[in-house]
């Protein structure tokens, strides 16, 4: 049986645990616009290193003109990135994940006109239940596409891009017998990705005149400063 001074003792020991709780705003601390910024700051420039190596093991780019692979590069890397944050956000990983990074962009100074249809291409291409297999020729399609400012041998892009297009179709078919569709539902997703490219300039330039800064990468790639 729990003597008088047993509960006094209880008593004052469960006080004392209920007290040390952290505070509300530290445990559920929404980060600052700022410091969401410098994350995803963070997170674009390891992905641009990324999206180079992978660039690079595309068979025949290295044979380009090398101005032209720039141009590649520099023309693409925006909606490339688009594509492989897109597989974060519906990739079904423990929800902490996706959640912060959604949390993150939509509280980084975007202003609300861009994150709504930034957030409808995710919904979009998370629809599409892609394999790793078509997200990668996805990418790498967008990556050979022959028409991006100042590439000079369209040619030679459309050379890599078709036979990455013929295989994608196959997959597709493949993947996805019941929907005769499904290649041309993916190839729109990259017509939306051409006009996330503009929204995306506008946002890095309300960034920048609120004097957010970018990694010396990111200024190369998307010629800023
Ligand atoms: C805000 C925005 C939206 C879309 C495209 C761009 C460039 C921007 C954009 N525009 O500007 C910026 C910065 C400079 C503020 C950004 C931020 O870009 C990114 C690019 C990639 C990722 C990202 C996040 C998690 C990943 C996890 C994994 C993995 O677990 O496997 N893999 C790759 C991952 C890549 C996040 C933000």
């Amino acid at each position: 049986e729990i003597t008088k001074e047993q509960q006094v003792l209880m008593q004052a020991i469960l006080k004392a645990y209920e007290r040390h709780q952290i505070p509300q705003d530290v445990a559920k601390r929404l980060y600052s616009a700022e410091e969401n910024f410098l994350l995803l700051t963070e997170m674009a420039t390891s992905q641009v290193q990324v999206l180079v190596e992978f660039t690079k093991n595309i068979p025949g780019f290295l044979s380009l003109d090398h101005e032209d692979q720039i141009a590649l590069l520099k023309g693409s890397a925006v909606e490339a990135m688009f594509l492989r944050s897109a597989q974060v956000f519906n990739r079904k990983t423990p929800a902490g994940h996706t959640e912060v990074l959604e949390e993150r962009i939509r509280k980084s100074g975007i202003s609300e006109e861009f994150i709504k249809p930034m957030f409808n291409f995710y919904k979009s291409i998370g629809e599409l239940l892609m394999s790793p297999e078509e997200q990668a020729l996805l990418t790498a399609v967008t990556i050979l596409t022959p028409d991006r400012p100042y590439v000079k041998d369209h040619a030679a892009v459309e050379r890599l891009q078709e036979p990455m297009l013929e295989v994608l179709k196959k997959l597709c078919t493949l993947h996805h017998p019941h929907e005769p569709q499904y290649f041309a539902r993916l190839l729109g997703r990259l017509t939306e990705l051409r006009s996330l490219n503009h929204y995306h300039a506008e946002i890095i330039t309300s960034w920048r005149v609120n004097d957010h800064k970018f990694t010396p990468l990111l200024c190369e790639i998307w010629d800023v400063q």
